[in-house]
């Protein structure tokens, strides 16, 4: 079974800069798919060169199986792609928009489609207004409309919830979750982290035009040896026990509150030393690493290269 998408050896450059190195990733069918990397990884890159908005120096690309280099057309129809520059025709209702876009893949009479989207992206009420007196999220919001109008099988997200404000971009994640659950592939890239950890299966993180690491998103968070656990004291304390000086630790006399990293393995000590000591504990919070902590240990913007 040929996978959703496949990408072998890819390599581009704009000019003197190489924007990807070297990138091989296989997103299988009906996967949600996030690809993660600070500013300038070379995201944008990948998904045009997905959309045959660039060209590619080297390497191979299939969608669906279909070479983009043999049958783009083809290749190209299996994609929905959610851009991130918010490009719109001002001229065209929403409703126009939509109708222009099945155009383009000989798609017709499907107002009932057409009104089906409008209204999961909440448009519904702005569907005979004209797009440049839209508000920056409705435009995002439509441009999402206009990538899915052909019901294809991948939905390419690029950063598709800058801008548009938490009710409606829950909606949005409600709406995108029912796609992926009908069958149908996602790849997200977002700088919201919290966003891909709640969504996605598996994750890509790029830094400087290379995949630095490729895996479930368990494995990714479970990758990082850290606990933070936090402690509400009762009361005012000036100094910790001697007992946890071995621990890194941060106090936050303001609101009162001790806040440890430690490793997996520390746990177990360091509860046994929380209970011979004399604090007193108003509350306490263990939680995990998070993906945020993967993404920064990884990518240059935790300091990976200094
Ligand atoms: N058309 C272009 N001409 C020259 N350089 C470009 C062009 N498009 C992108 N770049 C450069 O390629 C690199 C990768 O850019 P890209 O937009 O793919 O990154 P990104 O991961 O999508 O970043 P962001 O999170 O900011 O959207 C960057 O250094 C960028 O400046």
């Amino acid at each position: 079974m040929s996978a959703a998408i496949k990408i072998q050896d890819l390599n581009k450059s704009y000019g003197d800069l190489q924007a990807l190195t070297d990138i091989n990733l296989k997103i299988e069918k009906g996967e949600f798919f996030g690809l993660l990397g600070p500013n300038g990884a070379g995201k944008s890159t990948l998904i045009k060169i997905l959309g045959g908005l660039a060209d590619k120096d080297s390497g191979q690309v299939s969608i669906l199986g279909t070479d983009i280099d043999k049958n783009h057309c083809q290749a190209k129809r299996s994609l929905g792609i959610v851009p991130q520059e918010l490009i719109i025709d001002p001229y065209f209702n929403p409703k126009e928009t939509l109708k222009l876009q099945s155009g383009y893949f000989g798609i017709q009479d499907n107002d009932e489609k057409i009104n089906e989207i409008l209204t999961a992206m909440d448009l519904h009420d702005k569907a005979n207004a004209y797009a440049r007196n839209l508000s920056g999220g409705m435009k995002r919001r439509l441009l999402i409309a206009k990538a899915l109008i052909h019901d294809p099988d991948i939905i390419v997200l690029d950063e598709p919830t800058a801008g548009v404000d938490v009710e409606l971009r829950n909606n949005l994640w409600n709406y995108i979750r029912q796609l992926n659950n009908e069958g149908k592939t996602i790849i997200l890239t977002t700088h919201y982290l919290k966003e891909a950890e709640a969504l996605c299966d598996r994750i890509a993180i790029m830094d400087q035009g290379h995949i630095v690491a490729v895996d479930t998103k368990e494995k990714l968070i479970n990758s990082i040896d850290k606990k933070l656990v936090e402690i509400k004291l009762k009361e005012e304390i000036n100094q910790l026990p001697k007992a946890f000086s071995n621990y890194k630790v941060e106090i936050n006399e303001e609101v009162g509150k001790i806040t440890f990293e430690l490793s997996k393995k520390e746990i177990e000590d360091f509860i046994r030393q929380l209970y011979k000591s004399e604090i007193q504990i108003k509350d306490i919070d263990i939680s995990s690493a998070k993906l945020e902590d993967v993404f920064l240990k990884l990518t240059n913007l935790g300091g990976k290269d200094n």
